[in-house]
């Protein structure tokens, strides 16, 4: 028998070994349970697609921690529980590190971000440079920049009555730009630029937008602005990320060139670079930590405002933890934290109480497994569901109060010394910017609440406005607009922060 016969015959039958192994595999162990899906169009028209994970969290209650659904023909298994997250994205990472393809992020020239990166040698780089400028300690010595703009929160919140959610976003935003790059002259051009594309981002990158170019390819090759509605934004998006890709960076290196640079990731980053160093690939990390850390760390204040409007018991007892540990004549800072515990209880349920990232951000199989005699197929979306574990009442009875006391011991000490929230996600995949967001957002609360006073809004009546525990949908979340009051309650530590900002 000739080669071209052994083949001929040879690669369909190993093809069909693997289909019909794969099948067996299939057969000898089912999927997870999951509602009934209709041909073709799976589970798509059962499910809440603004608030999906209100739908899953009710689906868990049918059907398990370990749920299958089936969108439009995509595999989705969704995870309701840490332990099997942690069972499945730490332990077997190998297989649970892949990330879905959007076609809309190419197009929209988003596709340089780590956070959309498959699994793979360019990913594990990103990752590398990721951990080494923003691990634990790296983090803790941005110390000051924290402190700079959370005084900057509080100067522009005071006396005011207002929704807070412009100040919140601009600072977290501003924060984030100033760790990365520094002092730029161009510094609200960037802050500008980023912001557009973060926001054509959120619009173009869902599996709903991105479905439209899978299913008809050609529509790749028409003009964007002849697709009209959100399509029509990624050619401009696409010229815009180019742009803010290179001209900050650029700048930062300039000014290590003249010695003026001030402390900041790039420059960290450019400090420490030798010949083999791959500047576009810092570029893209950079870029990134704005787009994956303004929203989410900018919800997380937002949420914490709320709640201390709506609980003034817990906002009294943190002002008196402060009062207690530092004086009343001092603004704590980082340093002060280990001695905070209440402060940092209240981050922890800040970030239970609404997971910025309700959905966290999906992984993929990159290969079939079997999980409690369960199939889970190679390609399948992998989400976990976090707002069921923050709703979940066995491990958070009365869940949708706000009660730091949960991540206490009787003795008013944390439960879990190191923090590791659910909300940051898992295995290799886990937020690298985590350490980043844990400092920057406890110094704005604890500078918010050494000087502020948060109460409800009045009407020009004086009745008080009711504010309710209600929060958006889409990817990333946040409260409902709502308005509240602030007011100055230790003049000492004002005058302070003003000194600081050489304001009157
Ligand atoms: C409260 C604030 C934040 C929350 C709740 C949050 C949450 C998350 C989650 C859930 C993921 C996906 C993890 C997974 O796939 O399992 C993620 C990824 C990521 N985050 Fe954060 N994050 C926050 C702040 C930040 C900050 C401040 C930065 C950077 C300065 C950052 C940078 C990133 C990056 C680069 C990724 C992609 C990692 C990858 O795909 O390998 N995040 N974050």
């Amino acid at each position: 028998m000739s080669l071209v016969q052994i083949l001929t015959i040879g690669i369909p039958c190993v093809i069909a070994l693997v289909v019909a192994l794969r099948q067996t595999r299939r057969r000898a162990h089912p999927l997870p349970p999951g509602p009934r899906p209709l041909p073709l169009l799976g589970n798509a028209l059962q499910i809440d697609t603004k608030r999906p994970w209100l739908t899953y969290t009710v689906w868990e209650k049918i059907y398990g921690k370990l749920m299958y659904t089936s969108l439009l023909g995509i595999d989705m298994v969704v995870i309701s529980s840490e332990t099997i997250a942690r069972e499945l994205l730490d332990k077997r990472s190998a297989i649970y590190s892949d990330r879905p393809v959007f076609r809309t992020s190419e197009l929209a020239g988003l596709d340089f971000s780590s956070a959309l990166l498959p699994y793979g040698e360019t990913l594990q780089r990103h990752r590398k440079i990721m951990h080494q400028v923003m691990r634990a300690d790296a983090a803790i010595s941005y110390r000051e920049i924290y402190s700079r703009h959370a005084n900057e929160l509080v100067v522009n919140l005071l006396n005011t009555t207002i929704d807070p959610y412009q100040h919140v976003h601009l600072c977290m935003a501003s924060l984030i730009v100033a760790i990365t790059y520094g002092h730029t002259a161009n510094m609200d051009a960037t802050l500008t630029g980023v912001s557009e594309l973060a926001d054509v981002a959120k619009r173009v990158l869902t599996p709903e937008k991105a479905a439209l170019f899978t299913a008809f390819p050609f529509l790749e090759k028409l003009p964007a602005w002849c697709l009209g509605g959100d399509y029509a934004l990624l050619g401009h998006s696409k010229e815009l990320s180019r742009q803010i890709l290179n001209e900050p960076f650029d700048e930062v290196k300039g000014q290590m060139a003249e010695g003026t640079a001030s402390k900041s990731l790039v420059a960290d980053f450019l400090s420490q670079a030798d010949g083999d160093t791959d500047e576009y690939m810092m570029k893209c990390i950079a870029l990134t930590g704005y787009l994956a850390g303004t929203e989410t760390s900018a919800s997380a204040v937002y949420t914490f405002i709320m709640a201390m409007a709506l609980y003034p018991d817990v906002q009294a007892r943190a002002r008196a933890e402060i009062n207690k540990v530092v004086g009343h004549d001092r603004i704590p800072s980082i340093d002060d934290r280990a001695s905070l515990p209440y402060l940092d209880a209240i981050l922890y349920e800040v970030l239970r109480w609404c997971p910025p990232l309700p959905l966290g951000i999906a992984h993929v199989t990159s290969k079939d497994d079997i999980y409690n005699g369960y199939f889970i197929p190679k390609g399948a979306l992998i989400v976990v569901n976090q707002w069921a574990l923050s709703r979940d009442e066995d491990t958070y009875p009365d869940a949708s109060r706000f009660d730091p006391n949960r991540h206490l011991t009787a003795e008013g000490q944390l439960k879990v010394r190191v923090f590791n929230h659910f909300v940051f996600g898992n295995g290799r995949r886990i937020c690298p910017g985590r350490s980043f967001a844990e400092n920057s957002v406890w110094t704005v609360i604890v500078t918010i609440l050494s000087v502020l006073q948060i109460d409800h809004a009045r009407d020009p009546d004086g009745n008080r406005i009711e504010i309710k525990p209600e929060f958006t949908h889409g990817a990333g979340i946040h409260p409902e607009p709502f308005r509240c009051s602030f007011e100055s309650v230790n003049t000492t530590r004002e005058g302070q922060l003003r000194a600081m900002m050489n304001l009157k």
